[in-house]
Parts: C-alpha cells; sequence; structure tokens
C-alpha cells in the first residue's frame, strides 16, 4: 500500500487533462490506465474518425466540380488515410509520447486496470497487484466500451466495432452497419466515399433520433445520394459468418455484406470499477455527480461515465472543475443546459440544447423557427452541397432560445453562435436586432428567428 495525493483511474481526455494540471501543481498523481493514455478519442474515436472525414469530404468536393468547375476525375485511396492515422494520429497506437507528456509533469503512470476497494483506496492489477492509498482524492474516468447487443450468433464472428473500422487497413466492398447514431452515420458516410457499398441498420424509426426530425430527413436525402441504403425499424435476428463475409437475418430477408460494423451504443461497467465500495449502485449505468462532479466524500467522476453527454468536449470541461475543486479555487459548477456537439456527417448536424420534442416534454411554452439552407443567399451561390437548416426551440414565456441546430456546410462551426446564445440565455429580442454577416450560412439564423412562432 502506498499513499499519494490523488488517483486518477481511467486516462480518457478528461483524465489526462486533469492528472497532468494536478501534478503540474505539485500533488502526487499516479495516472492508471488500462489502454492507451488519452482514451477513446485520439485513438479510437474523434481524432481518426474525423481525419477519416476530411478525406471523404474532399472526395465529395471533388466530385461536385462537374457542372461548376468544370472537370474532376476521383479515383479514391484509402492507403493515405490508414497511413495518416497510423503515422500521425495514433503512432500506431502507441502512447509513449502522451505518457512522457504526462511524466513530464511530474506525475507517474502505471498500465494497470484499476478498482476502488474503499472510499481512499484503489487496487491496481498491472500484473503485480498493488494498492493506492488516495489522500487527497480519487477520479474515475474510466469512460464507456462498445455495447455488443445480445444477437444470436453474433458473438464469436469478426465484426467490427470503432476500434477495428478506425484500424481499417482497406475499405470493404460492402458493410453493413447496425446503428444509425453518430458513429455509424459518419463512418457510413466516409466509407461510402470511398467506394464501399452501405447498408445502415437502425432499429428506432429514424437515424440520428436524438436529434430533430428534420436533421434525420437531410441525412436520408444526403446518404441516398452518397449511394448509402437505410433502413430503419429493422430487427436483426441472426447473424452468420461464412465464406468471408456476413449474413443477417432480417426478418423478411437477407442481407450479405462482407463486413459488418456494430455502432449500437456504449456501456460502462461499473462493478468491475468496485464503485460499490464507495456507495453506490454497481448495477447504474452512469455514476452519479452533483455540480462539482463529486461521486462520494474524495471521490469524482468525469467523461462518458457521468451520463452528461459522451463527448470530448464535456469530459474535458469537468476536468477543468475538478482540477478546480481539487486545487481549492473558486468554482463554477458544471451546467449542461446548453450542450453543444455535432455530428461529423456532410452536412454537419451541430445542436445546443434541447430539441422540439424535448423542450415540449418540459411543459415549456414553445416557439420554433425553421429556416432552409438552400434558399438562403449562401446556399444559392453554393449550390452542390448546399443541403442544411437552421432550426430554433424558444422558451416564448422566457424569451430566449432553449435549443438550436445547425446542419449544413460548416454546420458545426455556425453553431458556434448558437451555442452562445443558449449557453447565455441571450434575449430573442438582441438576436433579432443584432446583424448577421452577408452572405454567410450563418444568415439563415436571422431568417429562423423572423420565423419564430
Ligand atoms: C468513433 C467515435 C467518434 C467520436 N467522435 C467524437 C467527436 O467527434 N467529438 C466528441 O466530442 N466526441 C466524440 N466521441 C466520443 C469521445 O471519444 C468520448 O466522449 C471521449 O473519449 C471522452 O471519454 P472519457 O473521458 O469518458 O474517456 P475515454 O476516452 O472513454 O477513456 C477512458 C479510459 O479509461 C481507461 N479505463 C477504463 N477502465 C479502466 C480501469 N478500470 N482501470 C484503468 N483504466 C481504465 C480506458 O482504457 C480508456 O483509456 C467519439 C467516440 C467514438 C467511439
Ligand atoms: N461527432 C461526435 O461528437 C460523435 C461521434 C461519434 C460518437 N459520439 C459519441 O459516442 C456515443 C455513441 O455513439 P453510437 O452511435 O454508438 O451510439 P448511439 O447510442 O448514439 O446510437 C446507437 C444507435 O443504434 C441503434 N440501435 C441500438 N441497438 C440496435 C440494434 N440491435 N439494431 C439496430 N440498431 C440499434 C439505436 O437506436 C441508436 O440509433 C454517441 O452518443 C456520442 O455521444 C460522438
Amino acid at each position: 500500500m502506498e499513499t499519494v495525493d490523488v488517483v486518477v483511474i481511467g486516462m480518457g481526455p478528461g483524465g489526462e487533462a486533469l492528472a497532468g494540471r494536478l501534478a503540474e501543481a505539485g500533488l502526487s498523481v499516479v495516472g492508471l490506465d488500462h489502454r492507451l493514455v488519452g482514451g477513446e478519442c485520439p485513438y479510437w474515436g474523434c481524432i481518426p474518425s474525423k481525419m477519416m472525414i476530411r478525406a471523404s469530404g474532399l472526395l465529395a468536393e471533388a466530385r461536385r466540380v462537374p457542372g461548376m468547375a468544370g472537370e474532376a476525375e476521383v479515383r479514391p485511396d484509402w492507403a493515405p488515410v490508414a497511413r495518416r492515422i497510423r503515422e500521425e494520429a495514433t503512432d500506431d497506437w502507441d502512447d509513449r509520447a502522451a505518457v512522457e507528456r504526462f511524466e513530464g509533469k511530474g506525475g507517474r503512470f502505471v498500465r494497470g486496470t484499476g478498482r476502488l476497494t474503499g472510499p481512499r483506496t484503489v487496487a491496481v492489477d498491472d500484473g503485480r497487484s498493488g494498492e493506492f492509498t488516495a489522500e487527497r482524492a480519487i477520479v474515475v474516468n474510466a469512460g464507456t466500451s462498445p455495447l455488443v447487443p445480445d444477437i444470436p450468433g453474433l458473438a464469436g464472428t469478426p465484426f467490427w466495432t470503432n476500434r477495428e473500422a478506425l484500424e481499417a487497413v482497406e475499405v470493404p466492398e460492402s458493410l453493413a452497419v447496425l446503428g444509425g447514431g453518430p458513429i455509424g452515420l459518419e463512418l457510413a458516410q466516409m466509407f461510402a466515399r470511398f467506394g464501399c457499398r452501405v447498408t445502415i441498420l437502425e432499429a428506432g424509426d429514424r437515424v440520428l433520433k436524438v436529434e430533430e426530425p428534420e436533421a434525420s430527413e437531410v441525412l436520408d436525402q444526403v446518404l441516398a445520394a452518397d449511394g448509402v441504403a437505410v433502413r430503419t425499424g429493422v430487427k436483426l435476428s441472426g447473424v452468420r459468418h461464412e465464406g468471408g463475409g456476413f449474413q443477417l437475418d432480417l426478418g423478411d430477408d437477407t442481407l450479405g455484406a462482407e463486413r459488418l460494423l456494430v455502432a449500437t451504443g456504449r456501456r460502462t461497467d461499473l462493478a468491475a470499477l468496485g464503485v460499490d465500495r464507495i456507495g453506490l449502485d454497481p448495477d447504474a449505468r452512469y455514476i452519479p455527480v452533483d455540480g462539482r462532479l463529486r461521486a462520494a466524500p474524495g471521490v469524482w467522476a468525469v467523461g462518458d461515465i457521468t451520463g452528461k453527454g459522451a463527448f470530448t468536449h464535456v469530459s474535458m470541461y469537468q476536468a477543468k472543475i475538478v482540477g478546480d475543486d481539487i486545487l481549492g479555487l473558486p468554482v463554477h459548477e458544471a451546467e449542461y443546459h446548453g450542450l453543444p456537439r455535432v455530428t461529423f456527417t456532410d452536412p454537419e448536424i451541430g445542436a445546443a440544447g434541447v430539441t422540439e420534442h424535448q423542450a415540449r416534454e418540459r411543459g415549456l411554452r414553445v416557439a420554433t423557427g425553421y429556416s432552409a439552407l438552400p434558399s438562403s443567399s449562401r446556399g444559392f451561390i453554393h449550390k452542390a452541397g448546399n443541403e442544411g437548416f437552421i432550426k430554433l426551440v424558444a422558451d416564448a414565456d422566457a424569451g430566449v432560445l432553449v435549443g438550436a441546430t445547425s446542419a449544413g456546410p460548416s454546420g458545426g462551426e455556425v453553431l458556434s453562435g448558437l451555442a452562445v446564445a443558449v449557453h447565455a440565455r441571450v434575449p430573442l429580442e438582441r438576436l433579432a436586432t443584432m446583424m448577421y454577416a452577408y452572405p454567410t450560412f450563418h444568415r439563415a439564423i436571422e431568417d429562423a428567428l423572423n420565423h419564430l412562432g
């Protein structure tokens, strides 16, 4: 048993930043991770997936040249993408640089699995087994893993999760994507643009069901144009892998595909983390936290495991608050009412705050405003690839926006102003009386404000 100031279990984006900051502040910090320092985002998530999407976006833009700027012959090549992910993004899934960065700040890294054994103690299984007492804080940043549904025949087949998909060295000839959430959609469109025949199989009645229905409609339209087949209301009842491919039993018919990507959500394992030792329910999905991310006396949690939004920016935002709290600095408690998020399809679907449905469920007197990008000046100029819209959701009594969606080219960037408006509760009157630069996509915000009702 060794005594230190802080133990961080799991070095995802938030845990890595926090552990480094606390070590730089002079605390003795042990950071534990049984995989790679940095977590899912840099190795199997945001960064490599957005590099792939950047490449597929270039292909899509080149294919828009005919009729607008001459001729372009597009011959996709996956090799530079796979190479970039190995050489620039993941260092071939080697975290040496991140470990050294942390150690350079004075931290101590242990590659192993951490488990709470009490309110101040963490057992580490690193092949030797040891235990740390954390005098000041334990921080849990253990993240999530792919959730694989219990479908007959699926277990034991060489299906992909996000991890295998982002390590792909070749583009499959055909791909079935189980799940039409952000992971499934981003990767489906991206692989299709590299010449793969893609089918999305979504159990719900629309893709990206957590966002506005108008976003799902735009995605249906653009995915069809990319040659992606989208099937909703699907129940996959059996999986077989034979002759180098998958046979998927869909009740009425069978779908064949070279590869199967399972993108049906994420799961946590609180029992394995020993949360019962700090008085929490091991069968719960998330660790309950207060505004300072405190889960129990002396224990904080950050990231996906708190259930406040499975995004890197949530993890980083929470880590800053926890750092302030542990260091005894003034704390601005976490607020999620303006939660921004972007699904990096083309068009990007940016959103902040609540959807219209969520606002109505809260019993608000809701007003909405909508403006289609193709009919805006900028959309008219842009032409090919101009799909998208702005949708605003207002609390009519309070006179503020409680939600907004910005779908379109650079929809995630256009979101910025809307995220400020929702976060800072800027009065509608102020938004409606400001200037919006001409001719930008974000001018559609003004048009949507004019249509609020
Ligand atoms: C394909 C994909 C694309 C994504 N794209 C985006 C995006 O564009 N933008 C965005 O904001 N988010 C995106 N996300 C989500 C983002 O990756 C996560 O929200 C982000 O990684 C934050 O997670 P986290 O901090 O909870 O920890 P994680 O990144 O999940 O890391 C947790 C770490 O804890 C370790 N660990 C777990 N249990 C233990 C234990 N008991 N002991 C020791 N170590 C342990 C794991 O090995 C891991 O390294 C994407 C995710 C995926 C899968
Ligand atoms: N751009 C981004 O910020 C980004 C990108 C990727 C992932 N993420 C994060 O990662 C999280 C996980 O993403 P995800 O797409 O795996 O999960 P998700 O939970 O968001 O979506 C999963 C989808 O799979 C469907 N589904 C579930 N079981 C099914 C089944 N048996 N058959 C068919 N469909 C089924 C669900 O109805 C849902 O639409 C996201 O919620 C998001 O927070 C973020």
